[in-house]
């Protein structure tokens, strides 16, 4: 089965009122989000941005990562332009959820990068699957995005679901002496496109 939408709703933010829309995965009961503002539909691209869940980071102010910062930061620029959609997508820890992120975390305590981690735990680097987009998309009638990510899988991903990413836009922030480790391994071993600065600097 597909996902399913369910209802809208306002929220504001400090950074403006977006619109919320929630969807529902029946396979597996996961809730998931997206933030609109402005009119997102048709053909002009919408900036957007794919946030996969990190309670600590998001909820938590977990200084493990960088993901609290990068919400932060694309609510921010989607306000400035008053256009643009995040879709907060429940897949916590890159997809084996938050207690196998603890375990992963209690692994990186010892020494091991935050892949070697998850394949110590039997999972692979990342398990994400963003076919749950598609629906969303459809539902939203975003037909093309500019999308801020630094990770390519997320740009190849789109790809393959037919919508096309006519810009990348670099989502760099939020590194501190707790997350350097963390983020050399996102550009060694997971790929990640990062220069020397960040986008804050
Ligand atoms: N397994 C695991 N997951 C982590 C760790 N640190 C952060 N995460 C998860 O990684 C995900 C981060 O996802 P995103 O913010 O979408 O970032 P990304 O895939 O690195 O790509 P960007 O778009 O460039 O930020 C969240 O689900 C976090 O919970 C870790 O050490 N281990
Ligand atoms: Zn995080």
């Amino acid at each position: 089965m597909t996902i399913r939408y369910i209802e809208s709703s306002r929220l504001p933010t400090p950074w403006g009122t977006f619109d919320m829309h929630g969807f529902e995965d029946p396979d597996n009961n996961k809730e998931h989000l997206v933030l609109t503002m402005g009119d997102v539909r048709g053909e002009e691209p919408v900036l957007a941005r794919i946030h996969s869940e990190c309670l600590t980071g998001d909820a938590l102010f977990s200084l493990r990562c960088d993901c609290g910062a990068q919400l932060q930061a694309a609510m921010h620029k989607i306000a400035q332009q008053g256009r643009g959609a995040i879709f907060y997508l429940r897949q916590e820890g890159r997809g084996i959820g938050l207690l196998n992120k603890i375990r992963a975390y209690k692994l990186q305590d010892c020494g091991a990068d935050t892949v070697e981690a998850n394949e110590a735990l039997g999972f692979g680097a990342d398990m994400r699957d963003y076919s749950i987009l598609k629906p969303m998309l459809n539902h939203l009638e975003i037909e093309q995005i500019r999308l801020m990510t630094n990770n390519p899988r997320k740009v190849k991903a789109f790809q393959d679901l037919g919508i096309p990413v006519v810009e990348r836009i670099s989502h760099q922030t939020g590194r501190n002496p707790h997350n350097v480790k963390y983020l050399e391994t996102k550009k060694g071993k997971l790929g990640h496109l990062f220069s020397d600065q960040q986008d804050d600097d």
